[in-house]
């Protein structure tokens, strides 16, 4: 009786296929690899684009609408800004951070987060950012005609080792190991708990506690835990060491002149931000997670796809050797501009491969979208943006290809707002969208002016590479490539 208008409203809307009484599609998820669970989340997009833009589908008791239609989608980014209890899984390592957190606690962490980013603090990042890009080209020079290996823990060392200096202030020294003990431990809580959200069974946390995971996950997140405990530690002693006793005997920092990090922000105004010392840490390592994981997926899929086009790769090549010629110095912030083709490459890359292929909501008022049909209170709203990326009705029927020159300005233009989303929209869009894209297009004009990248070309120009959810997109075996140096 209390869900009568949810299951009306939901009656009206086109459901998946093989969907079954009393679970609904839950049996495509239980016991299911994070390869099928992605298959299966990519046959749901394409029925919505098939349906016009939305199709309804049930997991046990919670209705889910997968949502291509970009309009609707700009309308639940904008208005419905609770995650889901997908989110709140994360909840076992992360706590409620910003990634996660229930609306009220959402907005006090983003308010205290955004001064990170101002275009003031970009500035002050890029010589970090330069300098880790140079330290990758070394290690990667380390592999060098020694034929295949494995690039994302190269990606993620550069992105972590950016991600502790310039949010934490600290150097971690992980580039000198592409398999640290944090990025391992990581990827194996992402896998546990991508594992989880589809399986209802280990949803309640004492159900979980006695799955044989559980203690996989608990030892993971002890070597995370403690990793960025010890640089908070860290950091607290050199913000005291720092302090001194001004005339008035008022404490005052004689840091002042540099611009402090998001943690010696934090730190320093102990007083008035509320973080007890758990939440700080679990800021922390949400922020580390947002801004690690997501960088160093695009930039192992961008690879990907320059090893499997190399014409494409030979004109990014030309590009950056027409902007610096034979110099070897590292891209500056005016160079940005001048790097038109890479631009688009890399649009393009995000199109296809994003690291978010998928961003949920929970309803909480029953909203009537411009499509035409009302979503009740209760529900979860699933943004595709793997559908919408690949929907012919905004990319064309070529949507599939890979195609950077479909962002020339002019075939661009047009585009609808929320057409292309791989740092979402609205309130809770990525607040690290300068920074990512940054950190990037420095490693690419890095990389591609000092290596050829290869692999087996394809003769496709649909890549169709293999992914698997791991609450973001990876690719399915890592990225396996070889590096050739250039004259
Ligand atoms: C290519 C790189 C990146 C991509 C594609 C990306 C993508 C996204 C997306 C799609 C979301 C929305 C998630 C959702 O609604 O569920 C998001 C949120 C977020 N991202 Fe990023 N991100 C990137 C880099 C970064 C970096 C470098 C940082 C920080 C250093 C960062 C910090 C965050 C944070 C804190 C949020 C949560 C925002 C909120 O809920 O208010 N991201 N990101």
């Amino acid at each position: 009786i209390k869900n009568k208008r949810l299951y009306e409203l939901a009656e009206k809307t086109p459901s998946v296929k093989d969907s079954l009484p009393l679970i609904g599609v839950g049996h495509k998820f239980l016991g299911a690899t994070r390869e099928d669970i992605y298959k299966t989340l990519k046959d749901f997009s394409y029925q919505s684009i098939e349906n016009g833009g939305l199709v309804k589908f049930w997991v046990g008791p919670t209705l889910h609408y997968m949502i291509t239609d970009t309009e609707d989608a700009e309308v639940i980014l904008k208005s419905q800004l609770a995650k889901t209890t997908a989110y709140a899984l994360l909840g076992s390592f992360i706590g409620k951070s910003t990634l996660n957190a229930p609306v009220p606690v959402w907005k006090y962490h983003r308010k205290i987060l955004m001064p990170a980013f101002t275009s003031k603090m970009m500035e002050s990042y890029f010589p970090t950012f330069v300098a880790k890009s140079r330290t990758l080209v070394e290690k990667l020079d380390e592999q060098v005609n020694k034929g295949e290996f494995q690039l994302f823990p190269y990606m993620s060392a550069y992105e972590l080792a950016i991600v502790c200096e310039t949010t934490f202030g600290v150097n971690v020294n992980c580039q000198e190991d592409p398999n640290h003990p944090f990025l391992v431990q990581v990827e194996i809580m992402m896998e546990i708990t991508s594992e989880r959200i589809f399986n209802i069974l280990q949803h309640p946390e004492w159900m979980f506690k006695l799955s044989p995971q559980y203690a996989k996950f608990c030892k993971a997140r002890q070597t995370v835990n403690e990793f960025i405990l010890k640089i908070v530690e860290t950091k607290r002693e050199e913000i005291k060491a720092k302090r001194r006793t001004n005339p008035e005997g008022k404490e005052i920092d004689v840091t002042e002149s540099k611009i402090p990090s998001f943690l010696e922000l934090v730190l320093n105004m102990e007083k008035d931000i509320k973080y007890t010392d758990t939440e700080l840490m679990q800021e922390l390592i949400a922020l580390t997670l947002a801004g690690t994981d997501t960088s160093a997926i695009s930039l192992s899929f961008f690879f990907e796809l320059m090893s499997k086009y190399p014409d494409v790769q030979e004109k990014v090549y030309q590009e950056l050797h027409d902007v610096f010629s034979d110099s070897t110095r590292s891209l500056a912030k005016e160079d940005i501009p001048k790097l038109q083709y890479l631009d688009r490459v890399l649009k393009e890359s995000l199109r296809l491969y994003g690291p978010s292929a998928l961003i949920a909501r929970t309803v909480e008022q029953e909203t009537k979208l411009p499509s035409g049909h009302t979503l009740p209170a209760g529900c979860d709203a699933d943004i595709s943006i793997y559908g919408i990326h690949r929907d012919p009705r905004h990319w064309g029927p070529d949507a599939e290809t890979f195609d950077p020159d479909r962002f020339l300005p002019g075939k661009y233009d047009n585009i609808q707002p929320c057409s292309y989303l791989p740092f979402s929209n609205g309130p809770r869009n990525c607040p690290g969208y300068h920074f990512g894209t940054t950190t990037l297009k420095i490693a690419i004009s890095d990389v591609l002016r000092k290596f050829k990248i290869v692999a087996e070309p394809l003769k496709s120009r649909v890549p169709n590479l293999e992914a698997k959810f791991d609450i973001l997109t990876k690719p399915l075996h890592g990225v396996c490539i070889a590096l050739e140096r250039r004259k």
